[in-house]
């Protein structure tokens, strides 16, 4: 008998920093309250479904050899979520993870490609479910996967799973300084909790100005007001970010900030000129493993190639 396999789907998904993270207390649940700023960037992961006789994963890039393909992979965890979603036990699946985004670096690489997985399954399969029925599955994986399925800019609320799109006029221009080794995010927020147990680390203001300086999309204007509470743990846990963290402004950038839980930090450049510029003096500052150039916002998880189309490619045809 013939199987018709349908053709594979490659999906594009941004990374994010948070231009403003306030971090509130520790909850029953053990995640903490957020208030959170989430901004999608051009650095990528390209992820690919596949129907295969050989289910698993298989990481390219960032964090090859390092990042686990078994269960504990988070898109192999989004393919047995929207299997279990969909009524399809054991999902004859593989996935390729193209990885551009740095693994451990605050920038919710994990995150992206659950996310770019659940809509990548989408297309393969067909489904008839729309982005916020996702999102409902996504949350479940992590709290950063659904702002990765939206991408732009967001306010992220409750453990940062819960989303409103903020207006954000023009391009911002981004320089990343990518560490030589991840911290882990659970042990960052507890890196936090001790210090604030141990005395009382000042915590960043409201996010209004942030959405204010993103509406006008004056860089200068918004590189006044990024804050992340998590920097003060991360700095503790890695003080050489302090380093890195002077080094950018030292090479021209308007201001910076550890993305997320670090340890990768995110300057704020006043054009795309001005951003090439600080990438490559900060390049030769030493302080840092790499340097990539990006620009935000950008979309969510999408599709790449046409593939959702039936007709974009023949489908394959295997005895
Ligand atoms: C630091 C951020 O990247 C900011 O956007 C996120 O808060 C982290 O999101 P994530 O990596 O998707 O985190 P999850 O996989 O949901 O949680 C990992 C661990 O981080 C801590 N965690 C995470 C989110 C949150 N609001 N409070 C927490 O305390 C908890 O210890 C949790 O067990
Ligand atoms: N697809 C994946 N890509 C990267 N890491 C993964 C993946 N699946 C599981 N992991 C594990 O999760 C850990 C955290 O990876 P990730 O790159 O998502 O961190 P992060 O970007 O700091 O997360 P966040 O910014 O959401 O807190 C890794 O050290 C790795 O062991």
């Amino acid at each position: 008998m013939l199987a018709v396999v349908p053709p594979p789907v490659t999906v594009r998904v941004p990374s994010k920093i948070n231009l403003h993270l306030a971090v509130g207390d520790l909850r029953d649940d053990g995640y903490h309250e957020l208030a959170t700023v989430f901004h999608a960037l051009s650095l990528t992961d390209e992820v690919t479904v596949a129907t295969s006789d050989d289910p698993g994963v298989e990481v390219y890039g960032e964090g090859e050899g390092v990042v686990p393909t078994g269960a504990n992979n988070l898109a192999w965890r989004a393919v047995q979520a929207l299997a279990a979603h969909v009524g399809r036990p054991e999902p004859k699946i593989r996935v390729a993870l193209r990885k551009g985004i740095p693994v451990a670096g605050g920038m919710a690489g994990g995150s992206a490609d659950a996310a770019a997985t659940l809509v990548g399954l989408a297309a393969l399969w067909r489904l008839e479910i729309g982005r916020d029925e996702l999102a409902g599955i996504a949350a479940k994986l992590g709290s950063d996967v659904p702002f990765a399925l939206y991408g732009g800019t967001a306010l992220g609320t409750g453990r940062g799973e819960r989303l409103v799109q903020v207006l954000s006029r023009h391009p911002f221009h981004w320089v990343l300084a990518l560490d030589q080794k991840g911290l882990s995010t659970p042990s960052v927020f507890r890196e936090l909790d001790r210090l604030r147990e141990a005395g009382d680390p000042p915590r960043i203001g409201s996010h209004t100005p942030v959405v204010e300086a993103l509406a006008s999309g004056d860089p200068r204007q918004l590189a006044l007001l990024l804050g992340n509470d998590l920097q003060a743990a991360a700095v503790s846990l890695r003080p050489g970010l302090r380093r890195t963290l002077r080094a950018g402004v030292d090479a021209g950038a308007l201001a910076g900030t550890v993305s997320g839980s670090g340890p990768t930090c995110a300057f704020l450049c006043d054009g795309a000129q001005s951003a090439v510029e600080v990438a490559a003096s900060l390049a030769g500052a030493g302080v840092c493993r790499t340097v990539r150039v990006a620009h935000g916002p950008v979309p969510g998880a999408r599709v790449v190639g046409g593939e959702e189309s039936p007709r974009s490619a023949p489908p394959q045809v295997h005895a």
